[in-house]
């Protein structure tokens, strides 16, 4: 058993202290170029190094999305390592946005890259796929609640195209998305305050009513800002389980930069907004 407080324990707090924002950082080609930045390892560090310097002492929690780091090769992955050794230095939790999840024992592999205190990318937090059979995703499992790191699974996602896959519909008469929530909830059973194994869950989705979204652990959920859905939609959306959301915003926020008061100044705005619609 881990001596680490659970990623689960430590979000909630985070939660609690200063809302439940997660801002993602995203290093779109376009923002480099809308920051006045070059698309190249210089432009990627300082767009990084802004969005922490801005945000880590306010929002809960940061979501950098690996793939825009890798496309730089292995100085990228450097700027990706230093990005969340720098967030979690300034207290600010990290869920590493590399969406991995492959047979067993490559799995295993991944979350030692992820969810090995070892390793340089380590992260408090890991999104993975359980589109190879949610059992695949056992080594992360268990490589997690050693570490004291959590998880987010894909369960229902912000895409249209997610769909034709967790709405099918099993033998059972469940879809693949309520099947995933039901792992997550045998999971995360019995942990206080909450567990650390959270469902994706986009905020693009509309009424939910027929998902039981009760895991026991946190929902985050993408959408809100350039992919239309707003904070105004987290009650209707999520229903009870608006207290275990995790709502995040990349290029809402991001567009704002490079200058550091604006960031700010927007990740406030949406954290009031999630404030106001969570508590109404
Ligand atoms: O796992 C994710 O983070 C994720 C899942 C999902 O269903 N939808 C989704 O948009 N995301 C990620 O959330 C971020 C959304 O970015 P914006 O649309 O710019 O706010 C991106 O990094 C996506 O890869």
């Amino acid at each position: 058993m881990s001596t680490v407080t659970p990623f689960g324990t430590r979000l909630r707090e985070a939660m609690d202290t200063r809302g439940p924002l997660c801002v993602g950082i995203d290093p779109h080609a376009a923002l480099l170029a809308q920051w006045g930045l070059a698309d190249d390892i210089a432009g990627l560090e300082r767009f990084s190094r802004t969005v922490v310097e801005a945000l880590a002492d306010s929002v809960a929690v940061f979501k950098p999305q690996a793939a825009f780091f890798e496309r730089f090769g292995s100085r990228g992955v450097a700027v990706l390592e230093r990005t969340v050794a720098d967030a979690r230095a300034a207290g600010t939790l990290v869920v590493m946005d590399a969406k991995r999840g492959d047979i067993g024992s490559t799995m295993a592999a991944y979350a030692s890259a992820f969810l090995d205190p070892a390793s340089p990318l380590f992260s408090d937090a890991l999104t993975v796929s359980p589109y190879l059979g949610y059992g695949s995703l056992k080594p992360a499992v268990d490589l997690a609640r050693e570490s004291g790191a959590g998880l987010f699974v894909l369960a229902l996602t912000s895409n249209p195209e997610g769909a034709e896959v967790q709405r099918a519909v099993r033998e059972d008469g469940r879809t693949i998305g309520a099947t995933m929530l039901a792992h997550l909830a045998a999971e995360n059973a019995g942990a206080e305050p909450m567990g650390s194994f959270g469902a994706v869950v986009g905020a693009t989705l509309g009424d939910l009513s027929s998902f039981d979204l009760d895991i026991n652990g946190p929902l985050l959920a993408p959408g809100i800002g350039a992919q239309g859905a707003t904070a105004a939609d987290l009650p209707a959306v999520f229903g009870k389980a608006v207290r275990n959301v995790v709502p995040n915003v990349s290029r809402g926020v991001l567009k704002h930069g490079p200058d550091t008061a604006a960031l700010r100044a927007s990740a406030a705005a949406f954290a009031e907004e999630i404030r106001a619609a969570v508590s109404a």
